[in-house]
């Protein structure tokens, strides 16, 4: 079987761009209203949280690391039950690679983001990704997804007649 070869090469992640796979989180160009008697800007609801009932909303920090590139992109995940955002903690870009919701990942329409150190990626649910994808070591992000019963990770490898390569171009 012959195989196909495809390359993801990362485009600026914008709010309007990303839209198909979540929320874009970040206050540059986003609309705020003042707080605490005029000293604080609040940035409101720039994403919500996306849970089955009875479970739960929990806050957490991941700590990665780079993977090496270029990426050969073996699979994707997808949290059925929940949403999942990543925040980034120590102001790093990093990139983020998508697709669609639906029973598999379709090759074709995998996307790649490269993502600025101020913004942060909310995945609705069932939207497949790749695991955190740092490009400074011991990076860290803040983590806000579901705490619950069942399972909440779907991983779905590719054949090995289709080679996904994710590479860096900045
Ligand atoms: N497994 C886990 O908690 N992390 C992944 O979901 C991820 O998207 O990095
Ligand atoms: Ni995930």
């Amino acid at each position: 079987m012959p195989v196909t070869e495809l390359m993801l090469k990362p485009e600026p992640l914008t709010k309007e761009g990303f839209t198909p796979f979540g929320d874009v989180i970040e206050a540059e160009n986003r609309d705020y209203f003042m707080i605490n008697n005029g000293s604080t800007r609040r940035y409101h609801k720039l994403a919500t949280t996306q849970v089955d009932e009875g479970s739960g909303v929990i806050i957490n920090i991941f700590q990665a690391t780079p993977l090496s590139y270029p990426l050969h992109i073996m699979m994707l995940e997808r949290h059925p039950k929940g949403s999942q955002a990543f925040m980034p903690l120590l102001g790093n870009d990093y990139l983020v690679v998508v697709a669609p919701p639906g029973e598999a990942p379709d090759p074709a329409s995998i996307r790649a983001f490269h993502a600025k150190g101020s913004q942060g990626v909310n995945y609705h649910q069932g939207v497949w990704h790749h695991p955190v994808l740092a490009l400074t070591p011991n990076d860290q992000f803040l983590v806000v997804d579901r705490e619950g019963a069942g399972n909440n990770c779907d991983e779905f490898f590719f054949s090995e007649q289709i080679r996904v390569i994710l590479a860096l171009n900045f």
